[in-house]
């Protein structure tokens, strides 16, 4: 029976901010610089390529392994092979096996709840895995509670109150009406340093726990929110257009006053799928309790929303605030 074999580094895909979530069992620190990925083609052919850890192909392989039932469309692959000096084609579904050096684990879960069911929230107290969920399309967060100090969270609740005239109503990048709903201060200056410093001392063990590929620290952006009556945030993702694309991951630090006088405001992260090489908003979500003195984070390019907030007092006061960002690589 024929067998093809050949080696070689398919270019760098540059479509999707893709990471794969597979895991490599004993190194998650320090992942491989090439994985060796073997398809085995149905009539009996193999070809062997090597990629580079997050490279999106990873996981669009396991995705067609996963669709048991061939419901999605029929797709062809198209591999460029050796520096782009030739081209492997197949149509997915010739896709069999995969044999992975180092090994790969991907732990599939049954399909994740539809909108109407709570997922358990996953906010299991740091230092513990969230999840050993590896679903590459399932989406990870992690949840740290007590993250600033009783006295510093006073300070910053002081602190808005105080500057309550300088927020001033949100937009979005394109504009957008009826899109989002909230009031946002830019600038202050104690509360940014200090929570940049926190997650900076946080930074390796929020990339274990979300189990993503090391990358080299960047800028930390950093604005102040504050959610009312009837304010919201639909859907989006964080890092969509040229001047965010390097955002890697999304924080959101929740505070409020207590007792709490809002309800609501949820933050829904949502699962991803793959359609025509872009990853999109699954059906399947997590939901986030805002919980005081809190911080959340999500790789940016996950799909989200913030649901609408009831604070019947309307007081500024009352508001649900957050000190939320994005942590770019270098
Ligand atoms: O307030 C939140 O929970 C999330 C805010 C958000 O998604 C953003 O500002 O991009
Ligand atoms: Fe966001």
């Amino acid at each position: 029976m024929a067998r093809s074999r050949s080696k070689v580094k398919p270019a760098r895909r540059s479509a999707f901010p893709a990471h794969s979530e597979a895991s490599l069992p004993d190194s998650p620190h320090t992942p491989p610089e090439v994985i060796q990925l073997t398809l085995l083609l149905s009539g009996g052919q193999d070809v062997t390529l090597a990629v580079e850890p997050d490279d999106p192909l990873i996981q669009q392989f396991y995705e067609v392994l996963l669709d048991w039932e061939g419901k999605r469309t029929r797709r062809l692959f198209q591999i460029p092979l050796d520096q782009g000096q030739a081209m492997l084609a197949f149509p997915c579904d010739r896709l069999i096996g995969l044999v992975t050096d180092p090994p790969l684990i991907v732990q599939t879960t049954e399909t994740t709840s539809p909108r109407s069911v709570r997922v358990p929230t996953a906010h299991a107290a740091f230092p513990n895995p969230v999840s050993t969920d590896r679903d590459p399309l399932r989406s990870r967060y992690i949840q740290l509670e007590n993250f600033f100090t009783p006295d510093e969270h006073r300070h910053l609740l002081e602190y808005v109150l105080a500057h309550q005239a300088d927020f001033v109503s949100t937009t979005t990048s394109t504009g957008a009406d009826n899109y989002r709903k909230s009031v946002v201060l830019y600038s202050f200056p104690e509360f940014a340093e200090l929570i940049q410093q926190r997650i900076q001392s946080v930074f390796p063990d929020v990339i274990a726990k979300l189990g993503i590929p090391p990358f080299s620290l960047g800028q930390i952006e950093s604005q102040l929110t504050g959610h009312n009556d009837g304010n919201f945030y639909k859907i989006h993702n964080d890092n969509g257009s040229p001047d965010t694309a390097t955002r890697e991951l999304t924080y959101v630090y929740y505070f409020h006053q207590e007792p709490k006088a809002f309800s609501g405001g949820e933050l829904v992260i949502y699962d991803s799928q793959i359609r025509n090489n872009y990853y999109v908003k699954a059906d399947t979500y997590h939901t986030v309790e805002p919980i005081n003195n809190s911080i959340v984070f999500f790789l940016s390019r996950y799909m989200h929303e913030v649901l609408p907030i009831q604070c019947p007092s309307r007081d500024f006061a009352d508001s649900r605030f957050t000190i939320n960002g994005w942590v770019r690589r270098a």
